[in-house]
């Protein structure tokens, strides 16, 4: 089915649209697997931050551009390792960078769902990339792998620990300490994916998908996103918890009392608000 996707901003690697609610970021370097720079990256971080600040998005879906000229398809290979310098990868401005760890957070903490949708490699940074999003609707020609180990490069961060309670210690220290590449359908028997699709149908799934949570409560999945989230995160996850409670509180009478009394320099009277059981 094709969709009315409508280009939200114009980006170089990547390509970023909009459609009834609905955000979609797409990694369009399909000649190189669709690895990132930090350019890339960049644009990528701009497009989350806008899909958060729009009141009208409910969800998000992150993709890879393709096929590539070769027929193959790639969500992400991680890191652009032709311009890998000895600090990090470094983009047009000589810098370099590890600016994917950025995204990462980004798309923990943004307080919508966001759906990664996997046709063929997600390879290396950027299977890290669908680990920490919410779920993953899979097209049974994707790869899954890590090849940190095999090009001198680890994600100790999400990229191991979040794994790990995705699939388990011993699956999760196979996937880094072997390298291999698993199928959609191994994916999918591990708890890696949410479900598998002909790739055809991989966009219809994820837009379905997205519907049917944009048609729940919004501050329930909030909610529900930063409570999986706290038990992991530590401090930061609490803190994103947290943060929900004073905006649910900010909500109330009560709380609107406080402000009132400031600004109207008076006494607030906090007597009137019951403490339930
Ligand atoms: C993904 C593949 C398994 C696909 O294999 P296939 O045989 O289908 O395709 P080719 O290998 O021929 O690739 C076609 C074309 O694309 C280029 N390419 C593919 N991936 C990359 C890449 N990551 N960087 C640069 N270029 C890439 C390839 O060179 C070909 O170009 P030609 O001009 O020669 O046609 C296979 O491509 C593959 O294994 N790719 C490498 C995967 C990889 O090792 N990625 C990097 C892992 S490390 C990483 O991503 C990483 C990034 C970070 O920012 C981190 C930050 C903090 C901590 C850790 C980080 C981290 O680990």
């Amino acid at each position: 089915m094709k969709f009315n996707w409508i280009k939200a901003k114009e980006y170089k690697d990547i390509i970023y649209e909009k459609m009834d609610g609905i955000a979609k970021i797409t990694i369009n370097r399909p000649e190189k697997r669709n690895a990132f720079r930090p350019e890339t990256t960049m644009e990528m971080y701009d497009a989350f931050a806008d899909a958060r600040e729009d009141s009208n998005i409910g969800v998000i879906l992150l993709t890879g551009a393709g096929p590539s000229k070769d027929g193959k398809y790639a969500f992400c290979s991680g890191g652009d390792q032709s311009i890998r310098g000895n600090k990090g990868y470094v983009g047009k401005d000589g810098v370099p960078r590890l600016n994917i760890l950025d995204v990462q957070k980004q798309i923990r903490s943004i307080p919508k769902p966001v759906i990664a949708l996997v046709a063929g490699y997600a390879i290396g940074g950027g299977h890290v990339l669908h680990v920490v999003c919410d779920l993953t609707i899979a097209a049974d020609n994707a790869i899954f792998g890590q090849t940190g180990p095999m090009v001198g490069s680890f994600d100790g961060g999400f990229g191991a620990s979040y794994l790990a309670r995705i699939v388990g210690q011993k699956k999760a220290r196979e996937i880094w300490y072997l390298c291999h590449q698993y199928n959609a359908q191994e994916a999918y028997e591990m708890g890696l994916v949410n479900k598998v699709v002909s790739i055809d149908q991989l966009e219809e799934e994820g837009v379905k998908w997205a519907y049917e949570i944009l048609e729940k409560s919004p501050l329930a999945i909030r909610l529900l996103k930063s409570a999986f989230n706290a038990e992991l995160d530590g401090q930061a996850g609490i803190q994103e918890l947290a943060g929900n409670a004073t905006l649910l509180y900010y909500m109330t009478d009560e709380a609107q009392e406080g402000k009132n009394a400031y600004n109207e320099k008076r006494k607030p009277d906090f007597k009137k608000f019951p403490r339930v059981p």
